[in-house]
């Protein structure tokens, strides 16, 4: 699907979407507990169906009712087909310790882009517990055999945050207490206390220690009712949107919810943005805002829509520490550095990141490319708030991966879009 974008969003208010991390989180607990739980307004996406489609293959029951998702559950039973994750990272690393809870042989899968993405902290795990497993290609399909015992296990911290929430699922069912030990710094660090906070509310505890986590053994997940709050990373393209010139209100957005793209609000205010926020709505005001540095080692989906709020501010930035960016649905420092140098931006990459002058305006350019990445089209969405002209984005169906609503949003924010 190509989308060419006539007139970009400018103004309404908008319902922000629930969160992505959340949905896959409050679907995990809940199938991990015994009995009935129900997830209120659920993110319907393309990955949180992957999460779905594999607990489902586990043995849970999952239905999807007009109060939300139901999910029943009798224990994670050995899986009936491979287990396809999609292009969902999160699908994919947060259940294979799940999935080995089971004792039985199990086969990971998923499409181009996650076959390519890291896997290996956990087969460091798997040679620690003595758990056989072999890969059929660069890192998937994998077929893993082996029982999950409880002991004192490495990982590192800077490959993916989705490692350590993963085990943490899964290690607190073991029969005795286990440790998590991170041989580097853990990057991505709110998405790990946002697992935790979730677990705690199903009623298992992670204790925080030095370099890593204690996890008690012996626990159980407790059924719920659990409702999913509004997701900052995607509510981010908007905030940027408010900034560069849309007259946007967003709602259902609630504070403190340990999502780690909220920092979007302290860095857009670092950079001299004016945004409101009260009970649960945000106001961003447009107005000038100006290169600073900017470190996303903490929150690094935000890194495609920062690129575009960087290249329309004045002076130079430089997005630092976002190495990881690279190994997302797409490179993203490489994508987002060719699709807003097709608009006229001044960006160059760097290892790990980008430096980014400022222009005032972007020019326009029939031919932007998706990289088949949701974050990468609504970013280039959001640049054509300040474009000359009309814009065609090519592989926009990406963002079914996290928000197939985007454009249907994007129309009643006034923008006037077509599809090829
Ligand atoms: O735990 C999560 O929900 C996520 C963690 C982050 O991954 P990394 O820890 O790999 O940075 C983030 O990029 C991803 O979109 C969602
Ligand atoms: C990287 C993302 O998700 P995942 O790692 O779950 O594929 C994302 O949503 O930007």
């Amino acid at each position: 699907m190509n989308v060419i974008i006539h007139k970009p969003l400018s103004e309404g208010t908008l319902e922000v979407v629930p969160s992505k991390s959340i949905t896959h989180r409050a679907l995990i607990a809940a199938a991990l507990a015994e009995g009935r739980s129900l997830i209120k307004r659920p993110l319907e996406s393309e990955d949180t169906e992957a999460t779905i489609n594999m607990l489902r293959a586990l043995g849970v029951k999952i239905e999807k009712t007009p109060e939300g998702i139901v999910v029943e559950s009798n224990g994670i039973q050995k899986p009936t087909e491979i287990l396809f994750a999609n292009e969902s990272g999160s699908s994919l690393r947060f259940l294979v310790p799940v999935a080995l809870l089971s004792e039985a042989e199990v086969t990971f899968d998923g499409k181009s882009g996650l076959r390519k993405r890291p896997i290996s902290e956990y087969l460091k795990v798997f040679d620690q517990m003595g758990i056989e497993y072999t890969q059929f290609g660069e890192n998937l399909p994998i077929k893993i055999k082996g029982k999950m015992v409880p002991g004192e296990y490495t990982i590192s911290g800077n490959i993916s945050s989705q490692f350590v929430t993963g085990l943490l699922y899964a290690l607190p069912l073991l029969k005795s207490d286990s440790k998590l030990i991170l041989s580097t710094p853990l990057e991505s660090k709110d998405y790990v206390d946002m697992t935790i906070s979730i677990q705690s509310q199903f009623g298992v505890k992670i204790e925080e220690i030095e370099n890593g986590y204690f996890i008690k053994g012996n626990q159980k997940y407790c059924e719920k009712t659990f409702e999913v709050s509004g997701d900052f990373s995607q509510a981010a393209f908007h905030i940027v949107a408010g900034i560069l010139g849309a007259n946007i209100t967003l709602s259902k957005i609630e504070q403190n919810t340990q999502q780690a793209d909220e920092k979007i609000l302290n860095i857009a205010k670092m950079m001299g943005a004016d945004i409101f926020y009260e009970n649960g709505t945000i106001k961003p005001i447009t107005g000038i805002t100006y290169g600073r540095v900017i470190d996303l080692s903490q929150c690094p989906d935000i890194g495609p829509i920062m690129a575009v709020l960087c290249a329309l501010s004045e002076g130079t930035s430089h997005i630092i520490n976002a190495s990881r960016l690279r190994i997302k649905e797409s490179d993203r420092i490489t994508a987002i550095t060719t699709e807003l140098n097709k608009l006229g931006a001044k960006i160059s990459e760097t290892k790990d990141g980008m430096i980014i002058e400022g222009v005032k305006n972007f020019k326009s350019n029939m031919n932007l490319y998706s990289w088949n990445d949701h974050r990468i089209v609504m970013a280039l969405s959001i640049a054509a708030i300040k474009t000359d002209g009309p814009i065609r984005i090519t592989g926009a169906e990406a963002i079914n991966k996290s928000y197939p609503t985007f454009f249907e949003d994007y129309v009643k924010l006034k923008g006037v879009i077509s599809y090829e």
